[in-house]
C-alpha cells in the first residue's frame, strides 16, 4: 500500500510541477469548490427528506408543495455544480496529462532510453513503452482527478453527514447479551463503521486479484496491437512470402492471451461483484431497518426516520469509497506501477547484470577520433572480436570489414556512445556525427523530413532539398516534397531510401560520418558514384565505413580489420579522383 502511494506521490509530482503549475492548482480547487457545493446540498436534501415526509405525516398539502418546490431549487443546484465541477476537471486532466506525458515522453527520448530499453538489449523489462506513454499517462490522470476529488469531497462530505446522524440518532439500543444488559447511545452511528468496516475487509479479499490480472490484460491489449502494426510493417515481405496464415496464427495467438486473461479478469471481478452488488443496495436500506426499533418505540416520527435513513446511507455511502471504487483503484494501482517502473527504467536504461560498462569517451575540443584498448561484449557478456587500435583524422576514411555477425555494428554504436557494454577507450572531437543504418527508417511527416532529419524542413530552404534530392539521384521525386505524409514514400525502393538518406548527409554537413552497410542495395556504379560526391561534398569530415565491399570511391582509406587489424591501402591503387569521376557530373544536374 505504502509502495502504491508513494509511485502515485512521484507520479503527481511530474504532472504538476514546473511553470504554470499555479493554474493545475486553481483548476483542483475550484472542481474541489462545486463538489464541496455537491455535499452542502446533498446535507440540505436530508433536512429537505424530514420536511417532506412530515407534511405527508401531516396531509399538509400547501407545506408538501412548498417542498417539492424547494426540491426542484436543489436539483437544479445540484446539476449545475455537478456540470461545471465536471468541465473544470476535464480542463484540468489535459492540463495535467499533457505535463505527464511531456515529462515521460523526455525521460524516455533521454540517456537515449528508447534504443537501450528493447528487448535482448537491456535487463530491464519495458514491454510496449508506447502504450505506456500514450495511455497510461492519460489513465493515471484521469483516476488521480477522480479518486481524489472523489475522497476529499467524501471526507468532508462524511464529517457533515456524521454530525446529523449523531443528532438525529440520539436514541440507545437496549439489548441483553448473555445475560447482561447493554444500552448503546448513538448506536446508528456505530452501525455504519461497523458495516463498512468488516465489508471493506471482505472486498479487499475478495479483490485482491483484480489489480495484477488488470496490469497483465493491458500488457495483452498492448501486444496484440503491437503485432498489427508489425504486419502492417512487414506487409511486403508477408505479402510475398503469402504469410497470411502463419500471421493469422501469431495474431489468433495473441488474442488467445487477451482472451484467458479476460476470463480470469471477469471472474475476479464477478467473485467480487457477488458481495459489491447486494452491499451497493442494500446500504440504502439497511438504515430503515437499523432506525425501525427507534420508530416503533415512537422515539422518532416518519419524517424522522426517512431523515435518518437518509443521514445514515450518505454515512456509509461515504466511507464505502474504497468498497465502491475498488476496481478503479485496482487499476490506478496497475497504471501507477507500470509509469513507475517505465520511469526507473529510463534512469540507467543501459543497467545489465551480466556485461561490464566500462568504456571511457573522453571528448576534446578537436583532433582525431582514437579507439584503444577496445573490447566490446554483447549485453549478455559474451566477449566480441577485439578491436584494433585506430587514429582517425579529419578527411581520413575507415572501412571496418570483418565476417557477417564480427561485431562491426556494434563497433558502430560503440564509436557514436551508444553501445555500452564493454572496457576501453572511444576518444571523440565534439563535433557533429551523424549515422547513416542499412535501411533508413520511413518518417509518416513525409519525404522533406527524412532528407534533412535530424534537422526541421522548415530550417532547411526548399531548393537545397530539392537540391540534395537530386544530387542523390532523386530528381524523379522531388515533386513528392509538397506531401506530407507517408504518400510522399509509395514505392520507394530500398535502394532509393538509402539515397534519400545520403541526402541528409549533404543537407546536414557532419564531421563524423558514419555508414553501416548503408549503400549496400546500390548496384556498385551508383554506391561508387554517390561515396565519390559525399567525399567530394565533406573533404574534411571523417568517415568511418562498414561494409562487405571496399568504399573505393571515397578516396585513400585505412582498413580496421575485426577480429584483425589495422592497415593502411595502398593509395595510388585505391583512390578514386574526385575531379575525373565520370559519374559525379550526372548526380550534379
Ligand atoms: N542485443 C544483443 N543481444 C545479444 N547479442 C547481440 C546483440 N546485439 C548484437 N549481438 C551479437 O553481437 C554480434 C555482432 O553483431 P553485429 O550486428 O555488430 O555484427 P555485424 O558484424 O555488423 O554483422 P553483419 O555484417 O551481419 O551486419 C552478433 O553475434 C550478434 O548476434
Amino acid at each position: 500500500m505504502g509502495v502504491v502511494l508513494r509511485r502515485i506521490f512521484i507520479l503527481t509530482r511530474y504532472a504538476v510541477s514546473g511553470p504554470g503549475s499555479w493554474f493545475a492548482y486553481l483548476l483542483y480547487s475550484a472542481a474541489l469548490g462545486f463538489q464541496f457545493a455537491g455535499v452542502w446540498i446533498s446535507v440540505q436534501q436530508i433536512a429537505w427528506s424530514k420536511a417532506f415526509y412530515d407534511a405527508l405525516e401531516n396531509r399538509d398539502a400547501g407545506a408538501a408543495l412548498t417542498e417539492i418546490g424547494h426540491f426542484g431549487l436543489l436539483v437544479g443546484a445540484s446539476a449545475t455544480f455537478y456540470l461545471a465541477g465536471n468541465w473544470l476537471k476535464k480542463r484540468l486532466m489535459l492540463f495535467l496529462r499533457q505535463r505527464l506525458t511531456e515529462r515521460v515522453q523526455d525521460m524516455w527520448l533521454s540517456n537515449k532510453a528508447y534504443w537501450h530499453l528493447r528487448p535482448g538489449y537491456s535487463a530491464l523489462p519495458v514491454d510496449n513503452p508506447d502504450q505506456r506513454i500514450a495511455e497510461d499517462c492519460r489513465q493515471l490522470v484521469d483516476r488521480l482527478l477522480k479518486e481524489t476529488l472523489d475522497l476529499i469531497s467524501r471526507i468532508v462530505g462524511l464529517t457533515s453527514y456524521l454530525a446529523v446522524l449523531w443528532s438525529l440518532s440520539s436514541f440507545p439500543l437496549a439489548l441483553s447479551l448473555f445475560g447482561v444488559d447493554i444500552l448503546i447511545s448513538h448506536y446508528m452511528v456505530w452501525a455504519a463503521f461497523l458495516y463498512v468496516a468488516l465489508s471493506s475487509l471482505i472486498t479487499h479479499l475478495l479483490g485482491r486479484p483484480i489489480k495484477g490480472l488488470v496490469f497483465s490484460q493491458e500488457r495483452q491489449e498492448a501486444n496484440f496491437r503491437h503485432a498489427l502494426i508489425q504486419l502492417r510493417d512487414g506487409a511486403d515481405e508477408i505479402a510475398q512470402a503469402s504469410g497470411e496464415e502463419a500471421e493469422r496464427r501469431r495474431l489468433n495467438r495473441r488474442f488467445d492471451a487477451i482472451r484467458k486473461n479476460w476470463f480470469q479478469l471477469i471472474n475476479a471481478e464477478l467473485l467480487l461483484g457477488l458481495f459489491v452488488r447486494p452491499y451497493f443496495q442494500t446500504v440504502l436500506r439497511i438504515p430503515t431497518f437499523l432506525a425501525l426499533p427507534a420508530y416503533f418505540a415512537g422515539s422518532v416520527t416518519l419524517g424522522g426516520l426517512m431523515q435518518l435513513a437518509s443521514a445514515f446511507s450518505q454515512v456509509t455511502t461515504s466511507l464505502s469509497w474504497f468498497i465502491f471504487s475498488y476496481r478503479d483503484l485496482a487499476e490506478f494501482a496497475a497504471v501507477a506501477e507500470r509509469l513507475d517502473l517505465l520511469i526507473k527504467a529510463t534512469q540507467a536504461p543501459w543497467s545489465s547484470p551480466d556485461a561490464v560498462c566500462d568504456i571511457e569517451r573522453p571528448r576534446l575540443p578537436n583532433g582525431p577520433l582514437q579507439l584503444y584498448g577496445l573490447a566490446l561484449t554483447t549485453p549478455q557478456g559474451k566477449a566480441l572480436a577485439p578491436v584494433p587500435d585506430l587514429k582517425l583524422n579529419p578527411g581520413e576514411t575507415v572501412w571496418v570489414k570483418g565476417a557477417s555477425g564480427v561485431g562491426k555494428s556494434t563497433l558502430l554504436s560503440a564509436i557514436s556512445g551508444l553501445w555500452p557494454y564493454g572496457a576501453g577507450t572511444v576518444s571523440l572531437p565534439e563535433v557533429k556525427l551523424l549515422a547513416l543504418p542499412q535501411v533508413p527508417r520511413v518518417f509518416p511527416e513525409g519525404l522533406a523530413h527524412a532528407a534533412t532529419y535530424p534537422q526541421d524542413p522548415g530550417a532547411v530552404g526548399k531548393a537545397d532539398i530539392e537540391n540534395a534530392l537530386q544530387k542523390v539521384g532523386l530528381s524523379h521525386r522531388v515533386a513528392a516534397l509538397n506531401q506530407s505524409d507517408e504518400e510522399g514514400y509509395a514505392g520507394l525502393s530500398v535502394g532509393e531510401r538509402q539515397r534519400l538518406a545520403l541526402a541528409r548527409v549533404l543537407l546536414n554537413r557532419p564531421d563524423i560520418l558514419i555508414l553501416d552497410e548503408a549503400t549496400s542495395a546500390l548496384d556498385a556504379r551508383s554506391e561508387a558514384e554517390l561515396l565519390t560526391l559525399l567525399r567530394c561534398e565533406l573533404p574534411d569530415a571523417m568517415i568511418i565505413c562498414a561494409a562487405h565491399r571496399p568504399p573505393e570511391a571515397l578516396g585513400s582509406f585505412k582498413v580496421l580489420e575485426l577480429g584483425g587489424s589495422l592497415a593502411e591501402t595502398p593509395s595510388s591503387e585505391t583512390i578514386m579522383s574526385f575531379e575525373s569521376s565520370p559519374t559525379f557530373a550526372t548526380f550534379g544536374n
